[in-house]
């Protein structure tokens, strides 16, 4: 801070009492200045950037400058403000720096400080200079297209947007179109038809999950279809989308955003949104026999979470709560699928499943350069060597970020990364309820989920599954090979389900919590060069670099 050339110094009055003021290219600051007749003590010298008397804001963090209109009722809070003494005896000059201020649990707040000048000219002078070092701060979106799903979560979408959010863009002199959504793939048939993108610096969705999946698939196929890319084709580079998306934390989950953030608070993303933040995320391809199906981003989980879903979607009308009871109901059920997965491993420098390192904004395996990675990936001998693994599941989970949300503070796989063209495969193999209910327990505390002889994790690029089912004769015909009858398998299902009629048991996929009822799927996480590292979301923070 020290070494920044000052752009402009002056003794300026803060809440009555005179401070030195500074503003250089990367901080604004000021400082009472202390009387040197009293003593001095360490925390007013060398204290931390906000000891007593002393405060420095980054310029990037600033939300707005306005001048402040003296004697009159203040624009913000509609009362009369209190013009604070200034020694000069001159107090109709001032200007309001609007700032982010962190609080506890990764949350931002916006504050305020009011500076009074002794004449109209310095007081200019600072907004302008303050004006001009904000110009250059080109990564801030402007212009923004916001969807609101006024059916998410607690159905708070609107107020959610109107209260607290767009009075924060509006400060930012951030211009918005809003679209308030009338159904389901409302907003995602306007991206992919109708909106004039070149219009806009990004996209906000005011939603839970399943409305950013909404926005995604719009967005990309929008992008796809503009540059005559066949999205269907399993091997086809996908064209990158040039424009960020901002999720608003409004739905029942909300994992994207706390995976992001790392909270679910409106106004804490509102402030990422306008200071420009970005985070780039993987994404999954989701196909069936080489047809395009979908993509995810955060959880896909076959078994107990899909089963959650289904249940869950017929209780909407219950809101966030659904998932409780949907998932006690589903826990109790103990139903466990059959199937193949088989998987292509992960190099090993993009870390482990297990190894406790948390990925935060500005990671260093997610920056790593793809060049390195391919050096890695040359020497790792497994690297294109698939493993099968066939069983019985209560639950197949792939995650491609942790999928921290405020019921799993942690998530499914603490360690996944955001953007590191890997997914978390997580099979929780058939075990007993009361291992299955420890298991699931683990995801709400400090223990590790994964320490369990029925859990395996594997950091994977790219997997399938087969239901059991769904399997070809050959399939069965390598099974049969391997020991085990049909017939011999088919009373083996019988004795150890008690609820079964014989019938196989299905469940369909959660993906990022919508419902993919395929049951067969091959996955692949998309290379940051193809488009993961081009659809940042705005609303990531680099605050989460503090792990
Ligand atoms: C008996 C004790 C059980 C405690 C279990 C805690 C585990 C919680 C782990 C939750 C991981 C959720 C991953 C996120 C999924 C979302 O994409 C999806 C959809 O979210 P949305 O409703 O659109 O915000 N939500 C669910 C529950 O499937
Ligand atoms: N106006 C609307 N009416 C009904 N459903 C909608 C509307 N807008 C979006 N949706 C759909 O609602 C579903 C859930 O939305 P989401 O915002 O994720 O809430 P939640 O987190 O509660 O599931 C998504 O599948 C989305 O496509
Ligand atoms: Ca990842």
């Amino acid at each position: 801070m020290e070494k920044q050339p000052r752009l402009l110094c002056s003794q300026l009055s803060v809440g009555g009492r005179v401070c030195d003021v500074t503003l250089s290219s990367s901080f604004l600051s000021w400082r009472e200045v202390v009387d040197s007749s009293k003593k001095r003590t360490a925390a007013n010298v060398y204290g931390p950037l906000k000891a007593a008397g002393s405060h420095c804001v980054p310029v990037c963090e600033i939300i707005a400058i306005q001048e402040t209109e003296e004697d009159c009722p203040s624009t913000n809070v509609g009362k009369w403000q209190k013009v604070p003494q200034n020694p000069a005896g001159s107090n109709q000059h001032a200007f309001t720096v609007s700032y982010v201020e962190r609080t506890l649990k990764h949350r931002w707040r916006c504050s305020e400080v009011t500076l009074h000048c002794p004449d109209r000219k310095l007081c200019l002078q600072w907004v302008q200079a303050i004006r001009e070092q904000l110009a250059l701060l080109t990564i801030r979106p402007k212009r923004l297209l916001v969807y609101i799903n006024p059916h998410g979560g607690k159905q708070r979408g609107k107020r959610i947007y109107e209260q607290k959010v767009a009075p924060i863009f509006s400060r930012a002199s951030i211009t918005t179109d809003v679209i308030v959504t009338e159904r389901a793939n409302h907003a995602r048939d306007h991206l992919k038809t109708e909106a004039d993108l070149k219009k806009y610096d990004g996209v906000v969705c005011v939603g839970g999950d399943g409305m950013f999946s909404e926005i995604m698939h719009g967005l990309i196929s929008r992008t796809q279809c503009d540059s005559g890319v066949d999205q269907s084709c399993a091997d086809e580079t996908l064209i990158p989308c040039g424009l960020r998306i901002g999720i608003i934390p409004a739905g029942s989950t909300d994992c994207i955003c706390y995976a992001t953030v790392g909270c679910n608070d409106p106004v804490t993303s509102a402030l990422h949104i306008v200071v420009g933040d970005s985070q780039p995320l993987d994404v999954c391809s989701v196909h069936q026999n080489n047809a395009f199906l979908r993509y995810s981003v955060s959880l896909l989980g076959y078994g107990f979470y899909g089963d959650v879903l289904m249940d869950s979607e017929r209780k909407r009308w219950m809101g966030p709560a659904r998932y409780d009871i949907s998932g006690v109901k589903t826990f109790l059920s103990h139903r466990y699928y059959e199937g193949t997965i088989s998987f292509l491993p992960a190099d090993g420098s993009v870390g482990t499943p297990r190894d406790k390192i948390q990925c935060r904004s500005g990671c260093n395996i997610c920056q790593l350069p793809s060049a390195d990675k391919a050096v890695y990936k040359v020497e790792d001998k497994n690297k294109d060597v698939w493993q099968v693994i066939r069983g019985k599941f209560l639950a197949i989970n792939a995650a491609c970020m942790s999928c921290a949300c405020p019921r799993s503070p942690k998530g499914l796989s603490p360690s996944a990364h955001l953007a590191d063209g890997t997914a978390d495969l997580i099979l929780v193999r058939k075990c007993s309820r009361l291992d299955f209910l420890r298991h699931l327990l683990r995801h709400t505390n400090k223990n590790d989920q994964f320490d369990h002889p029925f859990v395996e994790v594997y950091r994977v690029r790219q997997f399938r599954f087969t239901p059991r089912y769904q399997e070809t004769d050959s399939e069965l015909d390598l099974r049969e090979a391997e020991g085990s009858s049909s017939k011999h398998f088919f009373t083996q299902i019988c004795r150890e389900h008690q609820a079964c009629s014989c019938a196989p048991t299905h469940s369909s996929w959660n993906c990022d919590g919508e419902i993919l009822p395929h049951g067969a799927i091959q996955v692949s996480v998309q290379g940051e060069q193809k488009w993961s590292k081009n659809i940042p979301m705005g609303n990531s923070s680099s605050e989460v670099v503090q792990s």
